[in-house]
């Protein structure tokens, strides 16, 4: 694998090497030794989602205030352009976002380090992604912050006029000035 490009002070795209012949392609989608020498840290990874979306469904921007989550993201159907929001106070990009499309044709993952906010966009038909996560699901810590907060101003490629679908819940997200942070 590969580090194509360091974002937020911890957040990383990576590209993994494909390996491809005559009967399609293999490539290790994580491996610890690797992911601890690209990101200087070894990561207790404890639960993988998968979650599958129709076209213009955003979900986000989550994270856990307690319990917070790292998340190893990638997509294994479709596409989806993918972002992070960071979070941490002491942080220099704190406020900051960055978007990057994750597709099962360029297999490229995002690391989303704990302390930072995830959300997605699916432009294709459909998108499944799979990704591991650093800590449990605790629904009480759960916090939404709106994907169209004006503060962090994200640029979410949805075709014109059209409004994403998003849950109940991600509806009345908190505005990015009224949200827990982390330290
Ligand atoms: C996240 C999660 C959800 N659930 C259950 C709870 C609900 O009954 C159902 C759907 O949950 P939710 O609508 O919160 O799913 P998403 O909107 O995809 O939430 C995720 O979306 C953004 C992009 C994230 O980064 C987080 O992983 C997560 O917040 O799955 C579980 O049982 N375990 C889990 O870890």
């Amino acid at each position: 694998m590969q580090i194509v490009e360091h974002a937020l002070n911890g957040a990383l795209l990576i590209e993994p090497r494909v390996f491809g012949d005559e009967r399609g392609f293999f490539f290790e989608s994580y491996n610890q030794q690797a992911f601890a020498a690209a990101s200087g840290q070894t990561l207790p990874f404890v639960q993988d989602n998968h979650s599958r979306s129709s076209a213009n469904v955003l979900r986000g921007l989550h994270y856990q205030i307690e319990h917070a989550q790292g998340k190893l993201v990638r997509v294994i159907h479709g596409e989806v352009f993918d972002v992070a929001v960071d979070l941490r106070r002491s942080s220099p990009s704190f406020g900051q976002w960055t978007g990057h499309y994750l597709s099962a044709a360029n297999k490229r993952q995002l690391w989303v380090p704990a302390g930072f906010a995830h959300g997605f966009l699916v432009v294709s038909e459909t998108a499944e992604l799979l990704y591991k996560t650093t800590d449990f699901y605790r629904p009480e810590h759960e916090r939404c912050i709106a994907w169209n907060d004006p503060q962090l101003n994200i640029r979410w490629p949805l075709p014109e006029g059209i409004a994403p679908i998003v849950s109940a819940k991600d509806r009345i997200g908190l505005a990015f000035a009224d949200a827990p942070s982390y330290p």
